[in-house]
């Protein structure tokens, strides 16, 4: 029982919600829930009265006049909340399913509010993202079934006690036994449902890979790839083994629960059958009315189902009590705070002056990782330069290219821009300072439009600036081709979607990139897809772009690299080398080795050779 009263701490929480939401309908709903609790009772007390007088007219020998006079009144009560019962229900639900669905909403943003809020790295978290999963999945309708089933169960007791009321009036006894079994039958349900919960959260993370094997075989961006390699049935295999093993538990356990229910069922019936042989009984000896008769068989019948729905509505309670845990578990997950940290200026520092950024003896290694990934890195961009960032896969670039964009602020060391250390600025205020393009930038399934304008939320909707930015990125011509220009929906999604090849996509991109007048421009791999004449006119409108301000790109083409004013090579996380690419090539190290590599690679390619092996 503690486990159970344990899983009552949200309720103060939950209601609170359910306030926020709308009070009338709150209201409303206990409103009609009580008064629909109360009718089945009211209708077999007034039939119990209606039969009694009837049977006691034929007795006294009441004239028909006088029977009507002293009938309608009772009778007209008896229509009235008749028809009240019957429409109760009907009512009730409509005004339910409004409120649920304001509950619903209220709960969504309330998920994608927090989702805001939270820092990249929770993101990266898994205990974090499978509790935003599991939030996302159910815990939105959870709170309002919650509700439905203190609802149900306050219905349900107040027409349990109200029933067992007239038969209390008759034998206090025979109404306790019907309220007591009920109750004794609750903690072995409620036993079952802490199993089923257990089972449940235990394979949460099984779970998850599941709805990921459904994901691969379901989604257009893999199945290009699972066709290729013919993955359909070892992917399918995988998804219907750990369906075999979750079913396996749930049978056991529904079978369980249903042996539980059986026993309470069985004792219920056994009870009520007895009860009415005795009800028989006292009415053949004559001992009550025939109204009271059927009052007692209906209260009987009544008190038995309601019970039995009592009964699931205590263990659906439960159940959703342990499931709300995971909502809350996931509101109280701490969200990023965007106050500026108020660290000591550094001594060489001189306030906003163009000093342009500098890394001062950054190291860094991942959230929960023990591993540094950029270590003692020093550099500096003045305004004006371009910056390459080269170096082998995993050397990282792409993780310097983070630190800037303030994703991750756990860090040793300095990042100035101008003289002022980066975690100074609220996460708003940098985000005015810098733009980038992600190695892995985001293809909206939306208009080009939006694609574009979303680079800039305060100039979305400015074509102007929109098809600037387009000119820039070299986007133009490819949206003129498009049927319905910045307005082509992209992408396969939606209706009328138009799909762009990838380095089409990449472009729009840069385009994106182009909406703000920042001070920090920055390409992750900005021209993997792109041909090379695309690529040499990006790098000349980049160059165009970002005139007196801070150009920062990664790249694998050496081509385009020897451009920059700067090149920075990386190695395991440290600078080797630094300068332009002439003096890079003459030191003959790094730089000049993967610079070379590529360039022997490409005159190589030139060179006609043989596919074929010798022996055949
Ligand atoms: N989110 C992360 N969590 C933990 N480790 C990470 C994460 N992202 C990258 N790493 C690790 O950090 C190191 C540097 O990665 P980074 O992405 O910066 O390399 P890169 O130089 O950009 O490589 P590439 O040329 O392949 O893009 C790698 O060892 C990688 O495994």
């Amino acid at each position: 029982m503690r486990e159970v009263f344990k899983t009552f701490k949200y309720w103060p929480r939950i209601f609170s919600l359910l306030w926020q939401t709308h009070r009338g309908y709150f209201f409303l709903v206990i409103f009609l829930n009580i008064f629909s609790g109360l009718l089945p009772a009211l209708l077999i007390f007034l039939t119990q009265i209606l039969v009694n007088y009837v049977q006691s007219s034929y007795s006294e020998d009441l004239d028909f006049s006088t029977s009507l006079g002293e009938f309608g009144p009772i009778f007209s009560v008896f229509a009235i909340v008749t028809i009240l019962s019957g429409i109760s229900g009907l009512i009730l639900e409509t005004f339910k399913s409004i409120y649920r669905e304001l509950l619903s909403n209220v709960i969504n943003i309330k998920i994608m509010n927090k989702a805001i809020n939270l820092s990249y790295a929770s993101f990266e978290n898994d205990r974090i993202y499978d509790n935003l999963q599991r939030a996302r999945q159910d815990a939105t309708y959870k709170p309002y079934q919650i509700f439905e089933k203190v609802m149900g169960i306050i219905q349900g007791t107040v027409t349990l006690f109200s029933v067992a009321g007239i038969l209390i009036a008759w034998k206090w006894w025979i109404g306790f036994i019907l309220l007591l079994i009920p109750i004794s039958s609750a903690w072995s349900v409620l036993k079952v449902g802490q199993q089923i919960f257990q089972v449940d959260y235990q394979r949460a993370t099984e779970k998850r890979k599941q709805f990921y094997f459904m994901h691969l075989l379901t989604t257009d961006a893999n199945v290009k790839e699972i066709k290729t390699f013919q993955l359909g049935e070892l992917i399918l295999g995988k998804y219907k083994g750990l369906y075999q093993k979750f079913f396996a538990q749930d049978k056991f356990l529904l079978l369980k629960r249903m042996k539980i229910d059986l026993v309470f069922q069985i004792l219920t019936l056994i009870v009520v059958v007895g009860i009415q042989l005795l009800v028989i009984y006292e009415s053949l000896l004559g001992l009550i009315a025939i109204g009271s008769l059927i009052a007692y068989f209906q209260a009987m019948t009544t008190s038995q189902t309601t019970s039995t729905r009592l009964m699931y509505n205590i263990f659906e309670m439960h159940q959703n009590n342990l499931y709300i845990s995971q909502l809350f578990t996931f509101f109280d997950v701490e969200e990023e705070t965007d106050r500026p940290l108020s660290l000591k200026q550094p001594e060489t520092s001189n306030g906003f002056t163009n000093t342009g950024i500098e890394f001062v003896n950054v190291s860094f290694k991942y959230p929960n990782t023990n591993h540094y990934v950029l270590k003692n890195v020093s550099f500096q961009i003045k305004p004006g330069e371009t910056l390459a960032l080269v170096g082998k896969n995993g050397s990282g670039k792409s993780t310097i290219v983070k630190l800037l964009n303030r994703l991750y602020t756990e860090y040793d060391g300095l990042i100035l821009l101008n003289g002022k250390e980066l975690r100074s600025y609220t996460a708003k205020e940098w985000s005015q300072v810098i733009t980038a393009v992600f190695q892995d930038f985001v293809k909206y399934e939306l208009d080009v439009k939006d694609n574009i304008g979303f680079g800039n939320f305060e100039k979305s909707d400015d074509i102007h600036a929109i098809n600037e930015s387009a000119i820039l990125s070299g986007s133009s011509e490819i949206i003129e081709k498009l049927p319905y220009g910045l307005d082509t929906q992209l992408g396969k999604w939606f209706a009328d979607g138009y799909q762009l090849s990838g380095g089409q996509w990449q472009r729009i991109a840069i385009a994106r990139s182009y909406m703000k007048n920042a001070e920090i421009y920055i390409l992750d791999e900005p021209t993997a897809a792109l041909d090379p004449e695309s690529e040499t006119e990006v790098f000349k409108k980049f160059n165009e772009v970002t005139k007196g301000k801070i150009g920062i790109f990664i790249s694998h083409r050496y081509s385009a690299v020897q451009y920059t004013d700067n090149i920075i090579v990386l190695k395991d996380g440290r600078i080797v080398e630094q300068g332009n690419h002439e003096l890079l090539i003459r030191k003959k190290g790094e730089y000049a080795k993967l610079y070379e590599t590529q360039a022997e690679s490409y005159v190589k390619t030139y060179r006609p050779q043989k596919l074929v092996s010798s022996s055949s």
